[in-house]
């Protein structure tokens, strides 16, 4: 009898009176919004699912790819209720079947699927200002809790995947803990709780204006379980690894969007350091220039000079990677540590060992007493109070001059995991071998391995504090000759 006009202008006043009378307020969240998937409406969902799972009678349950566990979900067009300081709210999950789809760059799922929260309208500016946020917090945690760590990588190069993202994942599988890394125990629980402070520290970094982020330099000999001990981080903390493949950023600015696209409570990782880039080798030991360093050095100073940046060339700079540490960009999320390994400290440029770059040096060494301890019990199952009385001084007498990486020490130990004795024999042995050796060697240079020790330890110290602005100079100039040499071998 009415024209449609008439019947959609009277329905609208309808709700127009219906909603001035009513206390409440309505938002939906639907699960795609335009053409992107709505976050807020899968955050909604798994924060549910921790409060549904203990009073629904219906439920739905998922499991996600790369996910250990299970998630309970709101079943169509169920609704549950929901107190957030004293406020109640209702959450309803509202499934409507779609229209036929007209042109879409994207096919879009059958069924229409979106939550309505209610709430009232006195409550309005509480919910809608700390709720939703604890909503996407609770959310995130429940999934890294669920979820198996990621491990990112930016192995494609610049290129992007569909979804725009520069970084590629796979579930992070390391077994390797704090547990079943072998170290000085007294280091090892300082780092922990060092990583623990760091985690919980939102409210100091917050208060102290720092940015809520953590330098680590883990340096050391090859095998002593730098890599293991980044695994044992990410597995301690659960956060994901994003293994930075220098080599393969071009320039800064890509540098600073593969950043932008790494999430917080990450540890982002670059791997040797010194050979991933030359931002170093622009000097060795001796002051002496190195013809190989040197020369790619002159060659990505051209390229960056020239502007004619060959495809898959390199030009990220210095700078360029202390500013993805250090510089405003790099608190563009939050709770991020920072993980950088090199097998040589001293080749290091003496800027990114500043104090405040990297809040803690880590030496990983070679095999001491107490780190064998703890591989005879990952490896062969065995307390150390379970041994011998005479092998186990034998063993400490002998392991550090025999100066093993633990790499090492777990090879002969895993050759012979069956048999207890027969192992411990023969890495006793191994042992004694190797310290023969180094006695040997030490003797025959005239130095014996402890001042060998020193002489490299002081070799490191030197790299850390040379930070004056003389030696700065000193560098600069030792650059000019450098090009100039190399100008005139290309001449
Ligand atoms: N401290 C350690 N505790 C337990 N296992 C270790 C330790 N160090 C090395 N290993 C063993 O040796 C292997 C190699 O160690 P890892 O890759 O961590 O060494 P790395 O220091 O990263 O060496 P590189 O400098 O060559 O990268 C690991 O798979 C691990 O099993
Ligand atoms: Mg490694």
């Amino acid at each position: 009898v009415f024209p449609p006009e008439l019947r959609f202008a009277s329905v609208k006043l309808f709700y127009r009176i219906f909603h001035c009378f009513s206390s409440y307020c309505y938002f939906d969240i639907t699960e795609i919004d335009g053409v992107n998937t709505n976050e807020l409406y899968n955050a909604v969902q798994l924060y549910l699912s921790s409060s549904v799972s203990i009073t629904g009678n219906r439920l739905s349950l998922t499991r996600a790819v790369n996910s250990s566990g299970f998630t309970f979900g709101l079943a169509n067009n169920d609704s549950i209720v929901d107190t957030f300081n004293g406020v109640n709210v209702l959450w309803e999950h509202v499934v409507t079947q779609r229209q036929a789809q007209t042109f879409s760059w994207r096919p879009l799922p059958d069924e229409k699927r979106g939550f309505t929260l209610r709430i009232k309208k006195k409550d309005k500016s509480f919910i809608l200002n700390s709720y939703l946020d604890y909503i996407m917090e609770r959310a995130s945690d429940i999934r890294r809790n669920n979820q198996d760590r990621l491990l990112y990588t930016n192995s494609r190069g610049g290129s992007l995947d569909s979804r725009g993202h520069p970084w590629e994942s796979v579930p992070f599988k390391h077994p390797s803990t704090f547990d079943t890394l072998a170290m000085d125990p007294h280091k090892k629980k300082e780092i922990m709780e060092d990583l623990l402070d760091f985690a919980n520290g939102q409210s100091f970094y917050h208060k102290t204006g720092r940015a809520w982020k953590r330098g680590y330099l883990l340096y050391g000999p090859p095998g002593t379980g730098k890599s293991s001990m980044i695994a044992a981080m990410a597995n301690f903390l659960g956060y994901d690894i994003y293994d930075l493949e220098l080599t393969e950023v071009h320039n800064n600015s890509e540098l600073r969007k593969l950043l932008m696209k790494t999430s917080s409570k990450s540890i982002i990782v670059i791997e040797d350091i010194d050979c991933s880039i030359n931002l170093t080798g622009r000097k060795n030991n001796n002051g002496s220039v190195s013809v190989s360093a040197s020369r790619s050095y002159y060659d990505s100073e051209i390229r960056a000079g020239g502007g004619c940046g060959e495809e898959g060339g390199n030009n990220i700079t210095l700078s360029g990677l202390l500013n993805f540490t250090d510089g405003l960009w790099s608190c563009c999320g939050s709770e991020r540590i920072f993980v950088f390994t090199t097998n040589h400290i001293e080749k290091l440029d003496p800027a990114l060992l500043r104090s405040g770059r990297m809040d803690m040096h880590i030496f990983m060494s070679y095999c001491s007493f107490p780190a064998l301890k703890i591989l005879l019990k990952n490896y062969l199952g065995c307390e150390a109070c379970e041994l011998e009385e005479s092998i186990l001084k034998q063993l400490e007498e002998v392991v550090d001059v025999a100066r093993m990486t633990p790499a090492d020490i777990s090879e002969v130990l895993i050759k012979n995991r069956r048999k207890k004795e027969k192992a411990v024999e023969e890495l006793l042995e191994t042992l004694k071998l190797r310290a023969e050796m180094n006695e040997k060697s030490g003797v025959l240079r005239g130095k014996n391995v402890v001042e060998e020790e020193e002489e490299e330890e002081e070799q490191e110290k030197r790299a850390l504090d040379s930070e004056s602005p003389k030696q700065e100079s000193e560098i600069e100039d030792n650059c000019k000759e450098e090009e100039e040499e190399e100008e005139e071998k290309i001449k």
